[in-house]
């Protein structure tokens, strides 16, 4: 199944309105809480980094699977799954049986990275729906984890068909959403790449000894943590990066020099993000008669 059975117009004839309708959809899930932009678009990503971008996060476990919902990087993490199944009874209205729950992902993701101020860009659809979903896939390390080297981010990504830039430039997600203590508290505490100030401020509500305050959230980027812009990059150059897998990127690497040219050139940030994001959609999408339309997005049909 190659890339080229995705395109913008593929709902054309069968779903005209399925790009208004997802959009109305996003914007009034953000105005009721902004953080939903980030969360919808770290589940596209963890979508399409497990046996590609065909809907298999959204599947509840069954008899017959258990899914990828309790597997490590999504288990008490993702969310935004009852926002992705209120868009896709919007959109059964207008065209039942149409849209797969992949490309809502895809344009939910889109949707929210330029309603919170971010590049807006044609999304490509076309993605069917997986029938079923696998937990061991999702916890093989396929998706890295935030205590990740910088050669095992890009070696993740490279298995992926995403470069070293590519990596980078999707990293500045991050410049919208939350963590938990827990996946910043070995940061906040023990390295010393991070400004001081900084770690203090983080550490307020992220005590020093596991479980305590686990599940406390902080912003990805403490300077502007509900727009989509590059300061997630200048955070970088101050050592403010939230995650180890953040502050790696600059840390006197192969990477630094990415990250100083997206801090000092926001429109160099917003090209090669969107290029990265369509990227990132085509990876192995189900096409042609493979998967099915699902009708609901928790459940195969
Ligand atoms: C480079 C490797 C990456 C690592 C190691 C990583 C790791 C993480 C971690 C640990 C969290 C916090 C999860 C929690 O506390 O439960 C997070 C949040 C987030 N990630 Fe990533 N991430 C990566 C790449 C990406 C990419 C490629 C995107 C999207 C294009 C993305 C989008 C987000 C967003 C938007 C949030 C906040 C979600 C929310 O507030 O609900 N991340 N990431
Ligand atoms: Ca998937
Ligand atoms: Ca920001």
């Amino acid at each position: 199944d190659d890339d080229d059975d995705l395109s913008s117009g593929f709902y054309s004839k069968s779903c005209p309105k399925v790009f208004s309708t997802v959009k109305s959809a996003v914007h009034s899930a953000i105005s009721n809480q902004r953080r939903i932009g980030a969360s919808l678009l770290r589940l596209h990503f963890h979508d399409c980094f497990v046996n590609g971008c065909d809907g298999s996060i959204l599947l509840d476990d069954t008899s017959s699977f258990r899914g990828e919902k309790t597997a490590r990087p999504n288990n008490n993490s993702v969310r935004g799954f009852g926002v992705v199944d209120k868009i896709k009874a919007q959109v059964e209205k207008v065209c039942p049986g149409v849209v797969s729950c992949a490309d809502i992902l895809a344009i939910a993701a889109r949707d929210s990275v330029a309603i919170l101020g971010g590049p807006d860009w044609k999304v490509k659809v076309g993605r069917r729906d997986s029938k079923t979903a696998s937990f061991n896939d999702a916890n093989s390390g396929v998706i890295p984890p935030p205590t990740s080297t910088l050669s095992n981010l890009i070696n993740r990504f490279k298995a992926k068909g995403l470069s070293a830039k590519d990596m980078v430039a999707l990293s500045g997600a991050h410049t919208i959403g939350k963590a938990r203590c827990t996946t910043f508290r070995d940061r906040i505490y023990n390295e010393s790449n991070i400004d001081s100030s900084f770690a203090k401020q983080r550490q307020n509500k992220c005590p020093r000894k596991a479980p305590s305050g686990d599940n406390n959230v902080a912003d990805l980027d403490v300077t502007t943590p509900t727009k989509f812009d590059n300061l997630y990059f200048k955070n970088l150059l101050s050592q403010k990066g939230l995650l180890h897998s953040d502050q790696i990127l600059f840390n006197g690497g192969s990477t630094d020099s990415v990250v100083k040219r997206y801090s000092s050139k926001p429109s160099s940030f917003a090209e090669d993000f969107v290029k990265a994001m369509i990227k990132m959609g085509d990876i192995e999408p189900l096409t042609g008669s493979d998967g099915e339309i699902r009708k609901h997005c928790a459940k195969p049909n």
